[in-house]
């Protein structure tokens, strides 16, 4: 056993296949898998349009300064889609992005846990995995993001244990906000499931901080500038909005105590 306390683990990246997964979720996985690493004719191997974003069961322990406190503060925090322990039983899902296209996908498979109407996924499952999807993909396009607004239509049913596609894409970005659209289809994508749009509004310590030296705005709607290359993977947070976050969320936690306490 380390004599510190805060070695770093190596985080378990949940968007890995593992023994639950269908084969129809293994084979989509594979697909957009091999969209990400493209072979030039020379056997060269080069990178694809698409991204596979890795996924953890929490937000800040794997940001760069954000594992030490997260011990100290967030000892039981867990993402909401990545808390059921058992595989396959809870939200089984991988992003990928592609950032020419500026859309994402979802391959998701939802577990018995799920359960709505008899035999079906549960609406608000399935406004968590389109709200888990289209945040993702707005922090991946313009840092990080809370949900302001999100509509959901449902269109039809969602059967327990199938594999639907969530896909994401990006309307436009006003100033902090973004707008983005989504569909859960079928993996042929001839049945529509669910039709939703949103509003991610960029933190607003984010946006405050978000200008370059020379004084040009480098918060980044159109995705080029340098918070989309940073923000979809929490392990490349700066660390000290990692250790600011911590520190927010510790005041908050001691807040509610003090007023519930009386
Ligand atoms: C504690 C910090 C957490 C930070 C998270 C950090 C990193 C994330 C990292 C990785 C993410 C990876 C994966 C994502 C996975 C899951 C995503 C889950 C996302 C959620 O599950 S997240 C929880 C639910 N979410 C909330 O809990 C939000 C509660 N809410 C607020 O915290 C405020 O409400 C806020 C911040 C949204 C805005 O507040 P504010 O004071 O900063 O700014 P303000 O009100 O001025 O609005 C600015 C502009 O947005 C427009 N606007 C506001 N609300 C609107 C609405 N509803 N409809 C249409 N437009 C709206 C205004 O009209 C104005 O527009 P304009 O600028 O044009 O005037």
């Amino acid at each position: 056993m380390s004599p510190w306390p805060f070695t770093p683990s190596q985080p378990r990246d949940y968007s890995l296949p593992n023994a639950s997964w269908s084969s129809e979720m293994q084979r989509l996985y594979e697909h957009y898998n091999n969209l990400c690493e493209m072979e030039t004719e020379g056997g060269e191997k080069i990178k694809g349009a698409w991204r596979r974003l890795p996924s953890y069961n929490r937000s800040l322990k794997y940001a760069t300064g954000g594992q030490c406190l997260s011990k100290l503060l967030q000892g039981k925090a867990r993402i909401f889609t990545r808390n059921i322990e058992e595989q396959g039983a809870g939200f089984e899902y991988v992003v990928f992005v592609n950032k020419q296209e500026k859309t994402c996908v979802c391959v998701f498979q939802a577990g018995h846990l799920l359960e709505g109407p008899p035999g079906h996924v549960h609406g608000g499952a399935i406004a968590t995995i389109i709200d888990s999807v289209t945040g993702t993909h707005a922090t991946y396009l313009s840092g990080p993001v809370m949900t302001a607004n999100l509509t959901v239509n449902y269109r039809s049913p969602i059967p327990l244990g199938s594999v639907v596609l969530v896909h994401s894409s990006l309307d436009k970005t006003e100033g902090r906000k973004t707008f983005l659209s989504c569909q859960v289809t079928s993996t042929d994508g001839s049945k529509m499931h669910t039709e939703a749009t949103g509003i991610a509004c960029l933190c607003p310590l984010v946006w405050a901080t978000s200008w370059d030296s020379d004084g040009q705005s480098s918060r980044c709607g159109d995705g080029s500038s340098y918070c989309s290359e940073r923000t979809a993977e929490a392990k490349q947070s700066p660390w000290a909005v990692g250790v600011l976050f911590e520190c927010i969320l510790f005041l908050n936690d001691q807040f509610s105590k003090t007023f519930t306490s009386h």
